[in-house]
């Protein structure tokens, strides 16, 4: 199911913080939202996932404009801050989430089986969140968000605060599941996570200043870094209409 997004604008107290973005996203890749801190990530993810609306323009997942409630189990989310009950160990916290989407009992207690291991937190399961590391805390985040195996998986800067060695295992793990058929969109600021991924949205100031395979990206730049892509952009925005 490739995702639709056109000519979306959004404001926020009449201040405009998506301008007239448009963008396709190829069913079974993984996509990334990239751009600095403030720039509009996570507004597009809210927008694409239909928990706000625009004020122009349309979302699909194939022929489904968004929102919908019925395309809704096949979509997992994992927020910038971890919504995870700290009094519960790891595994109640997936029983809680399992219980929110029409899981069979035997059904939940296999897939947690499952999610558990893709994360690696098999043998941390029965400690309660408060002792877990960041890490961990991202991990059972993950696990809470594909649990339901969702076709199309929103990871909202999901390694903020990761280091490298952890970073790498994050991303393997996003590879897992994109292998198993499900199309991811990822936001970071991070330029190097770009490497990473499929396709690469630019978002400046609200602004989608590029999108295209993250090879064809990296060609127009001079040192094959994306950073270049981000400085011509504020460069024209510099000396154009931006706000
Ligand atoms: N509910 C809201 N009400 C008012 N302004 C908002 C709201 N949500 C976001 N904004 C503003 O919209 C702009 C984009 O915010 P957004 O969170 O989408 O950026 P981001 O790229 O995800 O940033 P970060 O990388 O820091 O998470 C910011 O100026 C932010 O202050």
């Amino acid at each position: 199911m490739d995702i639709h997004v056109s000519n979306i604008n959004k404001s926020f107290d009449q201040h405009p913080v998506i301008k007239d973005v448009t963008f396709t996203i190829p069913s079974g890749e993984i996509c990334c939202l990239l751009g600095p801190s403030g720039s509009g990530k996570t507004t597009l993810i809210r927008l694409m996932i239909g928990a706000i609306t625009a004020e122009e323009g349309t979302i699909h997942y194939g022929d489904v404009q968004i929102p919908n409630l019925s395309v809704l189990k096949n979509v997992g989310l994992m927020p910038q801050n971890e919504a995870l009950y700290d009094d519960l160990s790891g595994e109640a916290n997936l029983y809680f989430f399992g219980g929110l989407y029409d899981i069979g009992k035997r059904d939940l207690k296999e897939r947690i089986e499952e999610v558990l291991a893709i994360v690696d937190l098999t043998e941390h399961r029965k400690k309660l969140v408060k002792n877990f590391s960041g890490g961990m805390k991202k991990r059972l985040s993950l696990a809470a968000a594909i649990l339901h195996s969702p076709k199309i998986l929103f990871l909202d800067e999901p390694t903020v605060g990761i280091d490298p060695v952890l970073r790498r295992s994050i991303w393997e793990q996003f590879r897992m599941i994109k292998n198993s058929g499900t199309t991811i969109i990822v936001s970071t600021h991070v330029m190097d996570e770009v490497t990473e991924c499929d396709q690469a949205a630019l978002i400046y100031n609200g602004r989608l200043i590029d999108y295209n395979t993250v090879p064809h990206l990296l060609e127009k730049t001079e040192n094959g870094r994306v950073e270049e892509l981000f400085l011509m952009a504020s460069t024209q925005a510099k000396g154009g209409e931006d706000s």
